[in-house]
């Protein structure tokens, strides 16, 4: 494609209007549109986009209807992580009519019209019910993708979309209801919900697009032979190759589109019920302590089905190495950090003499674990999900062999979080003082009962690991400042508070 469809999109775009946008081109449309989607990878920096490539997913009539998954190149060209690219997977469904209702409507993105003059509506793939049809059919291996030119001709050898089921396993039909998941999400979801009773799925449409396999296609499929119920079961995934620039000589990427789970209906998440408990000052220390012991299940089964070695004296320069350079990472993005460099710089160079004998056994962990990605089903218990990783670390990194202690200080923040976020932007005065501290012996209570709950499977308490553990914590917190400055500035003073402790109490033991 040539670089005149490219765009930069300025940081403060325009807010989308109810007039869809019109153009000649698909950028016309994804210019306005982009920017504002929750799984754009570059919001509130300036950055180019770049259609590189097109999948057609051939369930519908083409003459009609065209179900395109459109594989954008998303480069930040200014500002904290200029010169980053992030590849992204946005499926579109193209009409020759509107489709009608208040759904459709705002789903549209705009009207295209083509060389021949045709217009064609085109709409948000995920809440279109051509494509999820096209993707169960994927799924089902009824259909696969074909590449298509910029012109829009097949390109052979351009890209390719296949999908996978376990053995015995079939994905719903198409034509089964559906509707996109609500709510806060890096990724785009699709609920699958059979009227016949059979089993509902869910499909996770994966937007930023990495090469090699989803550690969630991993996990799932590894740990489907050990019996453990506290992940979800493996309903399958969509594998694909795609170009990943306009320059046809560069070789094409491949990896993951998708992935379908077992859709655990009517269970909670643990950040709703932690945070009603905040609110009604209920304790959570038996709720805390089942997900403690959930936990050190899941982790020894990943121990027993996935890589896991002893730590050497590599991996302990490594992973001093690693804290310093996340340190410089986030104060790099993150000006809130700079009045606190000095202490940060001197504490996080105090923890790293840690000898390998300390850190233990490496093995697969989930990488991103907080009570978000933890879910209360009723008569299983809490379930984990997403073992993804941080979104804003490379999918390599993330899925080499790490300290599950890593997985057990993400949570411990996550305790903290769901208590201090209750407090965010109260006026200051003795009661906004009173709440901060009631937080604070809610997150203590909570975060004791779930090392303990972890203890009960694994023989050792997590904070016997004491300077290790207030590493991690600082490292996780240190991300989520440059995780919040991105996405929900109102939210900074969260894990800033967490930091802020942690250099009041002193050097590391
Ligand atoms: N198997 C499942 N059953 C029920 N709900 C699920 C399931 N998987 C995910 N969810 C819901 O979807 C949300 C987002 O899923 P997640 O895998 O964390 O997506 P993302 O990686 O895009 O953030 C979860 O917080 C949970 O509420
Ligand atoms: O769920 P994701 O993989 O998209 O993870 C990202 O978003 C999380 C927020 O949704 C973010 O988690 C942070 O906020 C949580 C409360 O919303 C809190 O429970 C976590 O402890 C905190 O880290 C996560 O860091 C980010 O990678």
């Amino acid at each position: 494609m040539s670089t005149q469809t490219a765009q930069t999109t300025p940081t403060t775009a325009t807010a989308p209007t109810a007039t869809p946008a019109t153009g000649t081109h698909l950028h016309d449309l994804l210019g306005p549109w982009v920017p504002h989607q929750r799984w754009y990878p570059a919001k509130g920096r300036e950055a180019r986009t770049e259609v590189v490539g097109r999948l057609l997913l051939p369930w519908a009539d083409p003459e009609d209807v065209r179900v395109i998954v459109h594989v954008l190149r998303v480069t930040t060209v200014a500002g904290g992580g200029a010169g980053h690219v992030d590849i992204v997977q946005v499926p579109l469904v193209h009409r020759r009519a509107p489709r009608s209702g208040s759904d459709a409507v705002a789903a549209l993105l705009g009207v295209l019209t083509d060389p021949d003059g045709i217009g064609w509506f085109v709409y948000d793939g995920p809440h279109d019910p051509a494509y999820v049809e096209a993707l169960l059919a994927l799924l089902d291996g009824q259909i696969c993708g074909v590449a298509l030119d910029a012109t829009g001709e097949q390109a052979e050898h351009a890209g390719t979309a296949v999908g996978h089921h376990p053995a015995g396993v079939a994905p719903p039909e198409p034509g089964t209801p559906a509707r996109v998941l609500r709510g806060e999400q890096s990724n785009t979801s699709i609920i699958v919900e059979p009227d016949d009773g059979s089993a509902p799925v869910i499909v996770k449409v994966f937007r930023t697009l990495h090469p090699g396999r989803n550690p969630d296609v991993e996990v799932q499929a590894s740990l489907a032979p050990t019996g453990v119920r506290a992940v979800p079961a493996l309903a399958g995934w969509v594998e694909g190759s795609w170009p990943v620039s306009s320059d046809p000589s560069q070789p094409l990427v491949s990896g993951d589109l998708a992935v379908a789970s077992e859709f655990l209906a009517g269970a909670q998440d643990a950040w709703r019920e932690a945070t009603a408990a905040v609110v009604s000052g209920t304790d959570f220390s038996e709720r805390a302590r089942a997900l403690g012991a959930a936990t050190a299940q899941v982790h020894a089964a990943l121990a027993e089905q996935l890589p896991s070695r002893p730590a050497d004296d590599d991996d302990a320069r490594r992973l001093a190495e690693g804290w310093l350079q996340r340190l410089e990472w986030a104060l790099s993005e993150a000006d809130v950090l700079a009045p606190r460099a000095d202490a940060l710089r001197a504490r996080v160079a105090s923890s790293g003499s840690l000898d390998a004998a300390t850190l233990g056994t490496l093995q697969r962990v989930h990488g991103d674990y907080h009570l978000g990605q933890v879910l209360d089903v009723p008569g299983r218990g809490w379930v984990l999900l997403d073992f993804e990783g941080e979104p804003l670390r490379p999918l390599a990194e993330r899925t080499l062999p790490d300290l599950a202690l890593r997985d057990v200080a993400g949570m411990l923040r996550s305790f903290d979080y769901a208590a201090r976020q209750t407090t965010v932007g109260l006026t200051e005065g003795p009661e906004a003082a009173a709440a901060r501290e009631a937080a604070r012996s809610w997150a203590d209570a909570a975060r004791a009962a779930f090392c303990e709950g972890y203890a009960a499977v694994t023989g050792a308490d997590p904070r016997s690991a004491g300077t290790l553990l207030d590493a991690l914590e600082l490292d996780k917190a240190l991300y989520e400042v440059v995780y919040e400055v991105r996405n929900r500035p109102a939210w900074v003073p969260v894990p800033l508070a967490a930091i802020d402790r942690v250099l009041a109490a002193g050097p590391a033991a």
